[in-house]
C-alpha cells in the first residue's frame, strides 16, 4: 500500500486544503501528519514545540510520516517541515510527491503569521519565513516528482495543475 500522492510545502502553501480536495477529486480518503501527531500525542504541535522542543517534535514527526507511508493509500499531506529529515527523504524516493510552492509575499498572507505556527511565531515572523523558505525549497525540490506554484491559482486550479502534471508523470 502507498498513497497516491503526497503533498510537501511550506506552511501557506495549501498542503491540507489542496491534500483535502485532490482526495475528493481522486474520490480516496486524506491523510495529514500534523493531525496524526496531535492524535497520537493528544496534544496540540504548537504544545509539544513549546514544551518538548523542535526535535521532540520532529522524531514523532519522522514516526507519523513512516506509518503514513505504509498505512495510507490515499492522498497524503505531510507536516511543512518533514522533509528536513533526511531519513523521510529517502522512505520519499520513488513515491509521486507533489511540491506546492508559494513566495513570501502571498505565504505570510495566508498564514497570517499567527502564533498557531510555533516556527512562526518569534520576533520577526516575516524574516523568519523568509529564512525558512529560502533554505528548503532546494530540500523540497530535491524530493518532488511534481511542482506547482500557488501564489496566483485558485485552490480548485493548483488541484487541476496537480491532477494533470500528476497524470502526466505516469505516461
Ligand atoms: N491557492 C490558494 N489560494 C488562496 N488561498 C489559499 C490557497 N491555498 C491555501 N489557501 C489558504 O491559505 C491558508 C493556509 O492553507 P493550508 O492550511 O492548507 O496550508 P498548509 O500548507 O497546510 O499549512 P501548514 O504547514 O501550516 O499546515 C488557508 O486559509 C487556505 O484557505
Ligand atoms: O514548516 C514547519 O516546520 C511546520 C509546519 C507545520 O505543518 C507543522 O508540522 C509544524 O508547525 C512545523
Ligand atoms: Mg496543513
Amino acid at each position: 500500500m502507498a498513497p497516491r500522492a503526497i503533498v510537501i510545502g511550506p506552511p501557506g502553501a495549501g498542503k491540507t486544503t489542496i491534500g483535502r480536495m485532490l482526495a475528493e477529486r481522486l474520490d480516496v480518503r486524506f491523510r495529514d501528519t500534523d493531525a496524526d501527531v496531535v492524535a497520537s500525542t493528544g496534544r496540540e504541535i504548537s504544545d509539544i514545540f513549546a514544551n518538548d522542543g523542535e526535535p521532540a517534535f520532529r522524531a514523532l514527526e519522522e514516526q507519523a510520516v513512516d506509518t503514513a507511508l505504509h498505512e495510507h493509500d490515499g492522498v497524503l499531506a505531510l507536516g511543512g517541515g518533514a522533509v528536513l529529515s533526511e531519513l523521510t527523504r529517502k522512505r520519499l524516493a520513488g513515491h509521486p510527491v507533489v511540491f506546492l510552492s508559494v513566495g513570501l509575499a502571498e505565504g505570510a498572507r495566508r498564514v497570517g503569521l499567527s502564533a498557531a505556527r510555533p516556527l512562526l511565531a518569534g520576533v520577526n515572523p516575516r524574516a523568519t519565513f523568509k529564512a525558512l523558505l529560502d533554505e528548503r525549497l532546494p530540500i523540497y525540490r530535491s524530493v518532488a516528482a511534481v511542482e506547482v506554484a500557488t501564489d496566483e491559482l485558485e485552490p480548485a486550479a493548483v488541484v487541476d495543475r496537480v491532477v494533470d502534471d500528476l497524470a502526466a508523470l505516469s505516461h
